[in-house]
């Protein structure tokens, strides 16, 4: 059943870390490294059953790899799942334990924070392993990715907002922001100096309150922010938000925001908004900022570098739009064909033979 499920998209490797003493049992999967290392973070969460835990890992880690390919990087897909709950289980031992597990691929899998874990556990890691990213700013890295996420996620909005409204000048534009979190926080901020108008909503009111009071936002129900009269529709909580239930409520003319996974079914619901007349910047193009970031630390951090790059994402967005057009697909497709093409295009490059292969982790120099 396992290996049906390996075999149906090609993973590579899936690595299962069990160790006694700390307690840790976790799951490393590596779906693709043609373009190099598999980089993806380590999601702690108290899984309900062990089958649960294996299809995130699976289903993490092939988003990666297009998240990568998409974002222009030289580095494959992998994620790291821990089964356990993040409030209690974490220990020094768990993560140098997990580090261990890290090293022994030797490089074919570089980890990073996800859901549950910090740059303080990546700081634990990383006494056992140089392959992690998203150390604290006391390792001279890259820290919290957030801020990057948001940038990413502001470059995308502007893009499509030229395909959807002649310019992607987003003064005077209301943007509805549903969750105003780590990621969200910063994008309220590039929207109000750009000029927008903000609508948000959250299950925290703290969360709430603090873009009101700093960006002069104005609040609705969590159940009303698919209902509001917006340009904008900005999903930055949760995944599988754009549904049948929620897409025929939307009054905007652009999706885009930072959460992972917002269609609950790609090609339906990709199919859905395009039919609405909605532009859907896809997800794992617009949230790849946190990514782009940590990756530079690989070249020894440098964050002017960093926001250059995560600028691009502009581009990005651009040729999954030539895309959709080229081929009258939707845009969430074209985000996917854009990483397929890529990966096809340099393995076919790299089947020339090279006696030493450059390597994204031979350059780091931290
Ligand atoms: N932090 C990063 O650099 C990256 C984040 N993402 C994704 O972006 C999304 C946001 O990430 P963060 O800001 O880091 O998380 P966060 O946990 O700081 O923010 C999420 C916010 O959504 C709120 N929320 C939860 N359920 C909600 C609901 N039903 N309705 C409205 N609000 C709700 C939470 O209270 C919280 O304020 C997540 O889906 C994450 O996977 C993706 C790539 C990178
Ligand atoms: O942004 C990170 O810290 C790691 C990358 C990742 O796992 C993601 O973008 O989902």
């Amino acid at each position: 059943m396992l290996f049906e499920t390996i075999e149906k998209y090609d993973y590579e490797q899936i690595v299962f870390c069990h160790d006694k003493s700390s307690g840790l049992k976790a799951i490393i999967a590596i779906h693709d490294t043609t373009l190099g290392p598999a980089l993806g973070g380590c999601r702690m969460w108290p899984y309900e059953s062990e089958e649960e835990a294996i299809n995130d890992a699976l289903r993490l880690s092939r988003g990666m790899t297009y998240k990568n390919a998409a974002a222009g990087l030289n580095l494959g897909g992998g994620k790291t799942v821990i089964i356990g709950d993040p409030k209690k289980d974490k220990s020094e031992a768990l993560f140098r334990a997990l580090g261990r597990y890290v090293e022994s691929l030797n490089g074919r899998y570089i980890t990073a924070e996800d859901v549950g874990t910090t740059e303080d556990d990546m700081d634990i890691i990383f006494e056992e392993t140089d392959y992690v990213v998203g150390l604290s700013e006391s390792h001279h890295s890259s820290g919290n990715p957030s801020p990057k996420t948001s940038l990413g996620v502001f470059v995308s909005m502007k893009r499509a907002a030229k395909e959807a409204f002649g310019t992607d000048d987003l003064a005077g534009k209301t943007v509805a922001v549903q969750g105003v979190g780590h990621v969200a926080y910063d994008l309220c901020r590039y929207l109000h100096e750009a000029g927008a108008k903000l609508v948000v909503t959250d299950i925290n009111q703290d969360a709430i309150d603090r873009v009101v009071n700093d960006f002069n936002a104005s609040s609705v129900g969590i159940n009303d922010i698919y209902d509001v009269d917006a340009d904008i529709f900005a999903p930055c909580a949760l995944g599988g938000v754009l549904n049948d239930d929620t897409i025929k409520r939307l009054k905007v003319k652009v999706v885009c925001g930072s959460a992972n996974n917002q269609l609950q079914d790609i090609d339906k619901h990709g199919t859905q908004l395009e039919n609405k007349g909605i532009i859907y910047a896809p997800d794992f193009v617009a949230n790849s900022g946190g990514v782009i970031n940590v990756a530079d630390e690989l070249d020894g951090y440098n964050e002017s570098r960093a926001i250059s790059n995560i600028e691009k994402i502009y581009d990005q967005m651009d040729k999954v739009f030539e895309i959709s057009h080229r081929d009258q697909i939707t845009t969430a497709r074209a985000a996917e064909i854009l990483a397929e093409e890529r990966i096809d295009q340099l393995m076919k490059v790299r089947s020339n033979f090279l006696k030493t292969e450059r390597s994204i982790i031979s350059r780091g120099k931290r």
